[in-house]
């Protein structure tokens, strides 16, 4: 069965595109989350599309929040979570979006980022991140949401939010204080430090440091595996009981935690910050 060749099947929504083995080719995949379910296996490789850098906006969070929805219609044994592109998982939030929008277009932006979130963090399945690339700022931030991360090495992965100038969304500070041990937390947090991936497997921000894309794939299904034997609804209370401070926070606040993203993004100090980033970005080449 080829898994590597993109076949056109039914369209799941605007944004969706599953991937199966019924044979009738597409020239190009134009969905920004693409999804191949292993009929063995049972599991879902959703791969993050929007190209080059999968920068994170409202259609990307929605699409992510969509095919977890359909993995959890199609009772799913587990998801690892990927990109297209052959360098970076994901460039975080889109700088254009923060440079440019305003306090409805950023209301909406987070609005759709804590959906996707709690889709993802409160998923009855297992999430394993295979990260083939840079994973920075939000893209470092879903991979930290999986079970699990397998990194490519030569690349970097942090929550570097507070170099674009943004205040740490509260969700941000709970679930990283938890992955690191609480120095690396406060120094990673404050300061927007990027980790090489063996860094990052030093302070727990990775599991296992890997040499290519193929081997994150094959340490996320091993990762997955472990599961096969135990009752998920077990694994899912279990899970429910040390996630909930986040997804009760978010559950209970949601206006607040949006309220508190705008406020931090439009305020003078960000939007000077931000601008900058944005011109250096630009002026890269
Ligand atoms: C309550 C629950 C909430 C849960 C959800 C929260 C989710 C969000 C969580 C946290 C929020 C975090 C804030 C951020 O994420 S801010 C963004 C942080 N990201 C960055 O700082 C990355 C910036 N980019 C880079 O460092 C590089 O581009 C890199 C990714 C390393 C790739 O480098 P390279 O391969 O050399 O490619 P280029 O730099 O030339 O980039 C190619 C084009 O892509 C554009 N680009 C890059 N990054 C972004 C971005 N983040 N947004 C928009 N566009 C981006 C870049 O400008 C190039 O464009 P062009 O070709 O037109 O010049």
């Amino acid at each position: 069965m080829s898994r590597n060749i993109l076949f056109l099947s039914k369209t799941i929504n605007s944004n969706v595109r599953r991937l199966c083995t019924t044979p009738t080719p597409v020239q190009k995949a134009e969905k920004l989350v693409l999804i191949d379910v292993n009929d063995k296996t049972g599991y879902g490789t959703l791969s993050m599309n929007r190209l080059p850098v999968n920068s994170l906006n409202v259609e990307l969070f929605n699409a992510l929040s969509d095919a977890y929805d359909e993995m959890e219609k199609n009772k799913s044994r587990g998801v690892i979570l990927t990109s297209t592109s052959p360098k970076i998982f994901s460039a975080g939030l889109d700088i254009n979006d923060l440079y440019s929008g305003d306090s409805k277009s950023w209301s909406e932006l987070w609005d759709a980022s804590q959906e996707a979130f709690l889709k993802i963090y409160d998923a009855s399945f297992p999430s394993a991140a295979a990260i083939n690339g840079h994973a920075i700022g939000g893209g470092c931030f879903f991979s930290m949401i999986c079970d699990y991360r397998a990194m490519v090495k030569g690349y970097q992965i942090g929550l570097n939010e507070i170099q674009v100038g943004i205040a740490l969304p509260k969700v941000l500070v709970m679930i990283m204080g938890k992955l690191l041990p609480r120095r690396h937390a406060e120094i990673s947090l404050t300061q927007g430090t990027l980790y090489s991936p063996e860094q990052a497997s030093k302070i727990n921000l990775v599991d296992d440091v890997v040499v290519d894309k193929a081997e994150a794939i094959i340490k996320c299904e091993a990762f997955l595996n472990k599961f096969r034997k135990i009752p998920m609804d077990a694994v899912n209370t279990t899970k429910r009981t040390i996630r909930r401070e986040e997804i009760d926070y978010i559950r209970n606040n949601k206006q607040k935690d949006i309220d508190d993203f705008v406020k931090a993004v439009e305020s003078v100090e960000a939007q000077n910050t931000i601008k900058m980033y944005y011109q250096a970005l630009k002026n890269k080449k």
